[in-house]
């Protein structure tokens, strides 16, 4: 299978902090592979080294072969990412024909794409005056118009409702079929779980842990304990051996391994405590126990 990105060794320092240590990575095409980690892992970092807007380092990032800081091989690439943005002055249609040409496609390619994401009735509207989910769709359309051999998708779905959000996976995944690489960066963790052929977590700038989603929540012994209870959110998270904490609905989610202990605590700090069980743990469960472990 061709490999549409290569990442080897890759370092970068902003003044005495590490923010990258080491990272390989690939990309083949038509996978998907998610970037998870926690505030300040080196995500973004290691990001803007792919799409070509950081130096390399010491090490190397391949696209398609080619250097991502040389245009030719930038072409290749599709970027969605928030901090990118676009002229706000500039109609909707004329964004996405500028960005077919810059990756040297005819001015015609424009039109298909944008009655894929459904932004043919807003062509003639400024980018300024589109909703988030709309300016989001725009992003895509325009990653999406030079058809890219890899495609970087940073919190590509934050701001899309639900079915804007099916509609996405969706449309990536005929770009997949056809053999687009994904390296998504996402904190819906669930998401990248039902997506991603394949998961790398980074800590502190270095790959802590990669697989399939099965893989990763196969390592870990961790259960969830799922319940309604009174118990606030600061108790709940500092119960002993807690290393996860979501609400889903009324429901709480707590990651542990050690789930009899957990269930003591909590039967006798909540009497009224209601709807208890206790599952498997969920990527989400076992990304946040790998980091708590340090684990490689
Ligand atoms: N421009 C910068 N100047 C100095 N330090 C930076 C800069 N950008 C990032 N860092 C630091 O580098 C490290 C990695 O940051 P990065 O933004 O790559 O993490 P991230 O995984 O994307 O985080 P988040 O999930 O919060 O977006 C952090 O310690 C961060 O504080």
């Amino acid at each position: 299978m061709e490999t549409v990105l290569e990442v080897r060794g890759a370092r970068h320092k902003y003044g005495a902090t590490q923010a990258l240590d080491g990272v390989d990575l690939d990309v083949a095409a038509g996978e998907c592979v998610a970037l998870l980690g926690p505030n300040g892992a080196g995500k973004t970092t290691l990001v803007n080294q792919v799409i070509g807007l950081l130096p390399a380092g010491d090490g190397e990032v391949r696209v398609c072969g080619g250097d991502p800081r040389v245009a030719a091989t930038r072409r290749r690439l599709g970027v969605v990412q928030q901090a990118l943005g676009f002229p706000n002055t500039l109609k909707v249609s004329e964004l996405v024909t500028g960005a077919a040409v810059r990756a040297g496609k005819p001015r015609a390619a424009a039109g298909p794409v944008m009655a894929e994401l459904d932004l043919t009735e807003l062509a003639g509207r400024r980018a300024s005056k589109l909703s988030g989910g709309q300016k989001q769709r725009l992003q895509l359309a325009m990653a999406l118009v030079g058809d890219p051999r890899l495609l970087v998708l940073d919190e590509p779905t934050a701001g899309l409702d639900v079915p804007a959000r099916r509609r996405f996976w969706q449309i990536l995944a005929e770009r997949r079929e056809r053999g687009t690489g994904v390296l998504l960066t996402t904190h819906i963790i669930e998401e990248s779980s039902a997506v991603a052929d394949r998961v790398v977590v980074l800590d502190r700038g270095r790959v802590l842990a990669g697989g399939t989603p099965d893989e990763l929540v196969a390592r870990l012994p961790d259960r969830t304990v799922i319940a309604r209870t009174g118990l606030g959110l600061e108790r709940l998270q500092a119960l002993p051996g807690v290393v996860s904490l979501r609400t889903d609905g009324e429901h709480v989610r707590l990651g542990t391994r050690a789930p009899e202990a957990l269930l003591r605590v909590l039967l006798a700090e909540d009497p009224g405590l209601t709807d208890l069980r206790v599952e498997g743990a969920g990527l989400e469960e076992a990304v946040a126990g790998l980091i708590e472990r340090g684990a490689a």
